[in-house]
């Protein structure tokens, strides 16, 4: 019988790192093989299970990517643009598969990425969940069946910690409807209204951000047409919907040939 595949997670105190902490001991498909927090944090050389206020799970946590990479199966990181670039690089001499849910880099640091992904397997989505993902491929139809009569805009609402706007998820739905109308997003993004900005530029796919309280994460991709308006709409209230949907993607990841992978190819659609 085959082991177990062992996963790492990375920032393992973070919103995300606890929830996939507890997801992966969940789980009868994957394991807990390392917990990665950065240097200096109260919470390096403690049982990962003890610091979250649980029983001891007999991982440690280190701020040794590569110590903690070591013969794991796959790193899963949520946490932040310059820590994943480092991880990834870690991730590909390990032969470890990268699934990468931080989210705000910029297009230096995703061309940065790429260039990795030459040599391990990432799998990268700004929003692991099913239920974005299928919003992503219905934004993309919808914006293939209308002309730019109708305005485009996406509107997104987080918590009141969330560093990087507009969300990754936000970006995705953007790209799906700029793809839909055969267009480059960065000709057509509008991605900050203050003041006299004049009237809507037509074609324009615009982007706004709620940030308050403990909102998980809200996304309207809204087509406003002349008397009528379709809204598509994805609520999360859980964050296990995210740290799932990362499991599936490192089990999804392992034996595959070194590549840039995301949630449509996980999922299938
Ligand atoms: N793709 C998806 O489905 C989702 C993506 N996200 C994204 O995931 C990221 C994290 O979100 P969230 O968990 O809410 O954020 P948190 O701030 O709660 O967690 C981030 C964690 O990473 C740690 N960290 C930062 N730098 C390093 C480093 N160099 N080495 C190790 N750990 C490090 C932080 O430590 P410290 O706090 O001490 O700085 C913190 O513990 C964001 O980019 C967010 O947008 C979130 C949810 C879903
Ligand atoms: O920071 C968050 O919390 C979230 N980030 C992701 C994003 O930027 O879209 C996914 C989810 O919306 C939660």
């Amino acid at each position: 019988m085959s082991e177990i595949p062992g996963v790492v997670v990375t920032g393992v105190s973070g919103r995300m790192g606890q929830m996939l902490a507890h997801e992966i001991a969940a789980s009868d498909k994957v394991r807990l093989a390392g917990a990665l927090e950065h240097g200096g944090h109260d919470w390096i050389g403690r049982d990962i299970g003890a610091a979250m206020g649980g029983a001891e799970t007999g991982v440690i946590v280190t701020d040794d990517p590569a110590e903690a990479f070591r013969g794991a199966a796959a790193v899963v990181d949520f946490t932040a643009p310059s820590a994943t670039l480092a991880f990834a690089e870690a991730a590909a001499a390990a032969g470890a598969v990268h699934v990468i849910g931080t989210t705000g880099f910029s297009d230096e640091q995703l061309d940065a990425l790429g260039r990795v992904a030459g040599r391990g397997v990432q799998v990268r989505a700004g929003n692991m969940s099913l239920g974005v993902n299928l919003l992503v491929g219905l934004t993309r139809k919808v914006a293939e069946a209308l002309d730019a009569d109708w305005d485009v805009e996406v509107v997104e609402a987080h918590h009141n910690r969330k560093v990087d706007a507009p969300s990754g998820t936000a970006l995705m739905l953007g790209e799906a409807a700029a793809e839909g109308r055969g267009v480059a997003l960065s000709r057509v993004a509008d991605r900050g209204r203050d003041g006299m900005t004049g009237a809507r530029t037509r074609g324009a796919i615009g982007f706004s951000a709620i940030r308050g309280g403990d909102i998980v994460g809200e996304h309207d991709v809204i087509f406003a047409g002349e008397g009528e308006r379709i809204v598509l709409r994805h609520v999360a209230t859980d964050r296990a919907i995210f740290a799932r949907g990362a499991i599936r993607a490192a089990l999804w990841g392992i034996g595959r040939a070194p590549g840039a992978y995301d949630m449509s190819d996980v999922l299938g659609l």
